[in-house]
């Protein structure tokens, strides 16, 4: 696969309170990929994002995209010309203006590229609407098509899924990821909600303090973090040792266990019971789908899964 975006040591403080945004930065995108920065807030996510669109400078580093560099010590190309197309948080629609006029406003698009895109992202027959007149799906296929009209190279979102109700939003991370991968364009997704980055994302960057600490499918980095922080930031764990840990769905309630427990609490989360357990002064976490387990009891235990070491 190629590599779509390069980047390379890429470097950004805040002179003001002196906030290191990016510290050497090195990464590369695929190209087809859903890639995501995933980090807390203030992490410099949105920082990122907007160096490789050309909203924000690099103090240093370089940034190629589509094999041409777009930022490097003596290259600063416009956010026109970087083949780039930025779909912001709640889409940013212009609330006065048409479907068709929202998708076309700023780009020099034909009267055929706006048909094609109002096909592709099933919007024909809505074009003469107001963005209110919409659905949150509809919107966010305009949000989508303004984008995709100039047939960027890559697409990067900034948190569009930020601030939108649970039901709504599992509606249109769906259609997203579905949209996204028949237009076959490489997207950066950046955002601080792991279930997003796990559902929609071919790789996962996590992000903290300015640094990228690792890259993997969500898989790998859940499995194999390289650090306490990735571990924790990706689910919960009980602590078992000075720097050994183990995640709750590696515990296993059995009778054919020799470690022993007694259930101190029992929390339903619908699809699966939080098991706390009192087992030698120590609480262990454990995910149980058993539902004939009661506080109290008595129980038996093994571990099935690897064991963290950091
Ligand atoms: N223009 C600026 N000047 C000074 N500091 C800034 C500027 N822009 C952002 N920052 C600071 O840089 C840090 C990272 O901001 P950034 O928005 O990139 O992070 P983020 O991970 O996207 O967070 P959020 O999800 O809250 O937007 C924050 O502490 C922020 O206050």
């Amino acid at each position: 696969m190629n590599q779509i975006v390069q980047i390379r040591n890429l470097q950004k403080v805040f002179p003001k309170g002196n906030i290191c945004i990016a510290e050497n930065i090195s990464l590369d995108i695929k190209e087809g990929e859903i890639f995501t920065i995933l980090g807390k807030s203030g992490s410099g996510k949105t920082t990122f994002l907007r160096m490789i669109a050309g909203l924000e400078s690099p103090d240093d580093g370089e940034i190629s995209i589509d094999n041409n560099i777009v930022f490097s010590k003596n290259k600063n190309l416009e956010p026109k010309n970087r083949k780039v197309a930025v779909v912001f948080q709640n889409y940013a629609l212009l609330p006065h203006l048409s479907i068709a006029s929202n998708i076309t406003f700023g780009s020099d698009a034909s009267k055929q590229d706006l048909e094609d895109i109002l096909e592709k992202t099933k919007l024909k027959g809505q074009e003469n609407k107001l963005p209110h007149e919409l659905s949150g799906g509809q919107q966010q296929r305009v949000a989508l098509a303004r984008a995709l009209i100039n047939k960027p190279k890559i697409l990067l979102l900034d948190e569009p899924l930020s601030n939108i109700d649970t039901e709504l939003r599992a509606h249109l991370r769906a259609e997203l990821k579905e949209m996204i991968k028949a237009f076959g364009i490489t997207a950066l997704f950046i955002t601080h909600d792991k279930e997003d980055a796990f559902y929609l994302s071919d790789r996962i960057a996590i992000m903290a303090g300015g640094n990228i600490l690792q890259v993997g499918t969500a898989k790998d980095i859940y499995h194999h973090p390289n650090d306490l922080y990735c571990a924790n930031f990706l689910g919960k764990m009980t602590q078992l040792s000075s720097n050994t840990y183990i995640r709750p769905e590696h515990i296993e309630i059995s009778n054919d266990g020799i470690l022993e427990g007694i259930i101190k609490d029992i929390i339903f989360y619908g699809s699966f019971y939080e098991v706390i357990i009192l087992s030698k002064n120590k609480e262990l976490l454990i995910h149980s789908f058993d539902d004939k387990l009661e506080i109290g009891q008595e129980i038996k235990y093994i571990f099935n899964g690897e064991i963290l070491e950091f």
